[in-house]
């Protein structure tokens, strides 16, 4: 049975903006991808971490490893994306941006191209089947496969930012931070850049990332996931912080995958509070909500009770994250109205709505 506080997060409308589509497979669809490929002899603890259970990174990216092998058709991308897009849906996710590294498998012909159109077909069809979410694509630079790989991922992204009717909105860089520097990307996030499309950069992931933080810095990004370690407590530095609060980059914050990964202590520990307390943009996300055991109302509920946020203060958290989005001005609009219209359905009676008007404007803020 759903509690009280449960049914707050679910129906709480929110926005994830960093979601890579292969972490996000539920446990129902790896049972579905499982099935058609019984050879592989693949089962679930090998494609999720589970509630107490902690991993190192590097083990988290074996995990990513598994799940390849098993989505590795146009079949089994357009199946997995449009339950990920539903999936998100059903737990209260009204704007979504995906990401995703193509990748091309000879054995079963799947191209680099297919893969994306894959993705932009299931994004379409979840619309014509009124899945209440609007889904953007980034495409997924990994920083495992170098340079010269990351510039045909640009390239492809371009091309498809053109083609998808502005369903791909962006690049993001991600994978195993302790592979590969930054400035090898550079050039292919600044052609990025250039041609129109967002970044959202995985940055100081891991304490090692600190130079390579502040190359990234000038370009600068649009977001940045994680930033675990860019401030001064951790090994990170001012000047750092100071980059990043002068420019406005808003931080994209996954408690449970660094968590679960070992990149952070433990909750009471997380960079959430560092940064919200200086009044920065911090978006809350799942990061990998399949391989993590997680959902993003449980990511809100989670920092609402490590925090001590109140309702209204995740409220405005929730709401805030659409300004960060990278949505056009008129979706991001719409969604403002819908938060504005859902306010009373998610505060009922004894809602801030209903109090003296000085909770009424904290609650209302920035509506
Ligand atoms: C845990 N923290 C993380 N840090 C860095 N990169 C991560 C990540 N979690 C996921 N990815 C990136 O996303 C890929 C899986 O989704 P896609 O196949 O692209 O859909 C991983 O292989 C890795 O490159
Ligand atoms: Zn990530």
């Amino acid at each position: 049975m759903e509690d009280d506080a449960e049914l707050f997060y679910r129906q709480l409308p929110k926005v994830e903006l960093h979601a890579h589509l292969n972490g996000s497979v539920s446990v129902a669809t790896m049972e579905r991808l499982i099935a058609r490929k019984p050879h592989l002899n693949i089962d679930h603890s090998m494609t999720a971490i589970l509630k107490g259970q902690r991993r190192t990174l590097d083990e988290c990216f074996q995990v990513f490893k598994v799940i390849h092998q098993l989505i590795d058709t146009e079949e089994d991308l357009l199946m997995v994306t449009k339950s990920v897009i539903r999936e998100f849906a059903e737990d209260g996710v009204r704007y979504l941006e995906l990401r995703s590294t193509p990748r091309a498998d000879s054995k079963t012909g799947l191209t680099k191209r297919r893969y994306v159109e894959s993705i932009i077909e299931a994004i379409r069809q979840c619309k014509e089947e009124n899945v209440d979410t609007e889904v953007r694509f980034l495409v997924a630079v990994d920083r495992r496969n170098g340079a010269e790989v990351a510039m045909e991922t640009v390239k492809l992204a371009e091309d498809y930012m053109l083609a998808s009717d502005g369903l791909v909105v962006g690049v993001d860089l991600s994978g195993d931070p302790n592979v590969g520097h930054g400035k090898d990307f550079l050039p292919a996030l600044q052609k990025a850049r250039n041609c129109g499309l967002k970044l959202a950069l995985h940055m100081s992931e891991v304490p090692s990332q600190k130079e390579e933080s502040e190359l990234l810095l000038t370009l600068p990004p649009d977001r940045i996931g994680h930033g675990t370690f860019l401030h001064p407590e951790v090994g990170g530095s001012q000047s750092l912080v100071d980059r990043v609060r002068e420019k406005n980059i808003p931080l994209e914050l996954c408690l449970t995958s660094n968590v679960k990964g070992q990149t952070v202590g433990s909750y009471q520990k997380h960079h959430f509070p560092y940064w919200y307390q200086l009044g920065h943009p911090c978006v809350l996300c799942t990061d990998d909500k399949g391989v993590f055991s997680t959902s993003l109302s449980m990511e809100y509920q989670l920092a609402a009770a490590t925090f001590g946020l109140s309702r209204e203060a995740v409220w405005t958290l929730s709401q805030q994250a659409i300004g960060c989005s990278f949505a056009t001005d008129a979706v991001r609009q719409q969604l403002q109205q819908r938060w504005a219209l859902l306010l009373p359905e998610v505060f009922p009676t004894s809602s801030c709505l209903h109090r003296e008007p000085t909770a009424l404007q904290t609650c209302g803020q920035g509506l």
